[in-house]
Parts: structure tokens; sequence; C-alpha cells
């Protein structure tokens, strides 16, 4: 999917984080976006997401602008694993399941051979579904977030630090596992110098 920015400016009241800020990226790319803490490598995301407005410029996904009129279908195109699971009650199962129960989301297979595929692939062991999601390390509710955004298939996948919590064996096999989704388009943010991506973005620049 086709991801397009075209001289985007986003302020929070006296900070510019974005000053005419240009993004082409062709479908299938993989990006990892690197820059220091507070340089809007989160509210890239947030951008693409349309949980942020840009002030000024145009974004396009997949071909199409994203507006109010938009938002909600071009969503559908997009999985999106956050820096930190919100604060959730319930067990992982039931977590997958209010996210397949979602109308956009029930025809994505949340069978339990794909879960448990995902949960073996990133280390996670089949009884821990039915673990309480506030009991799992912060390592395993990101490979729990992991899972999901991978269960629903969307073709742009954005990642915000989404191993940051994980060891480095399990870290390891999440970006080779994520490397090879040859299908999507990906947008890693990390810090971790071990994502292998087509392209790179260092947001250090548009903030020296
Ligand atoms: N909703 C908001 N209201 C006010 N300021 C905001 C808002 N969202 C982001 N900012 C500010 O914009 C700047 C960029 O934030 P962002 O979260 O994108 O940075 P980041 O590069 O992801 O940082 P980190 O590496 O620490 O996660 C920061 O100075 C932040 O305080």
């Amino acid at each position: 999917m086709e991801v397009r920015l075209e001289h985007i400016t986003v302020r929070f009241g006296q900070k510019t984080v974005f000053d005419d800020f240009s993004l082409h990226l062709a479908t299938h790319t993989h990006l990892l976006v690197q820059g220091p803490s507070g340089s809007g490598k989160s509210t890239l995301l947030r951008l693409l997401l349309g949980f942020c407005v840009p002030d000024e410029g145009r974004i396009h996904i997949g071909g199409k602008p994203l507006n109010a009129q938009t938002v909600w279908s071009l969503r559908q195109s997009v999985a999106y694993v956050p820096q930190q699971l919100p604060r959730v009650e319930g067990t992982a199962r039931q977590l997958l399941e209010q996210v397949h129960q979602f109308e956009a989301n029930q025809r994505a297979d949340f069978s339990e051979q794909t879960i448990l595929s995902h949960f073996g692939r990133f280390g996670l062991q089949p009884g821990q579904l039915e673990q309480p999601v506030r009991e799992l390390s912060g390592g395993e509710q990101q490979r729990l977030a992991l899972t999901g955004a991978l269960l629903l298939n969307r073709p742009l996948l954005l990642l915000d630090e989404a191993t940051s919590a994980v060891d480095a064996e399990r870290k390891a096999q999440m970006m080779d596992y994520i490397s090879s989704l040859k299908d999507k388009t990906v947008i890693i943010v990390a810090h971790d110098p071990g994502w292998r991506a087509g392209q790179t973005l260092d947001l250090t620049s548009t903030h020296s």
C-alpha cells in the first residue's frame, strides 16, 4: 500500500514537529523511522491513522486522500501496534476476541491455530492466552499486541517501538518475521539498531 505525505506541517502550541515534511513510500516498502525522543516518530504514525490532523499538507494512503470522509475506511487498511498496550481488563484471549468482534475485523482469521502459530513464533505459551493481560510482562504484552495486529492481516503495518521491552533473542525472531512480510508496507519506529528495512528515515535532521 503506497503512502504519501506532502508538505506536512504539524504544530503543537509553540512547537513545530513537522515543517513542510514530505515522504513517499512505494507499496511493500519497509521503512525504519529513527530520531531522538520528541522528534515526531509517534506523531508520524498518528498522522497516518488520522489520530493527528496536520495543520498543513496532504496525506494519501493507497492513492486515496486521508480526510474526515475517508479516515474510517482507510483505517481498515492499517494495523497499528502502539508503544504501550492501553490498560486492559480480561485475558489475552478476551482481548483478541474483542479485537475480532469489531465489524471491520470479523473476516480476519482469528482461529486458534493461527493465534497459536503467532504465539509459537514469538515465544508465548499457549496457556498465556488464558492469563490476564495485566499480569503479562511488558515484553509479553508487546508480543500479544503484535499478534493481534498480524491477525488483522492489513496491508499497512505501523509499529511504534513494538519490541522495545522484548529480550534480544525474541526481538531478533520478531524482526526476522516482520522483514519476511514482503506483501506489506511496514513502518517501524524503533531505537533498536537490529531492524532491516529497505528505507530509513532519520528525523534528527528535521529538528537540527
Ligand atoms: N497531542 C499532543 N499535544 C501536544 N504536544 C504533543 C502532542 N503529541 C505530541 N506532542 C509533542 O510533539 C513532539 C513529538 O512527539 P512524538 O511522540 O511524536 O515524539 P517521538 O519521536 O515519538 O518521541 P519518543 O521517542 O519519546 O516516543 C513532542 O515534543 C511531544 O511532546
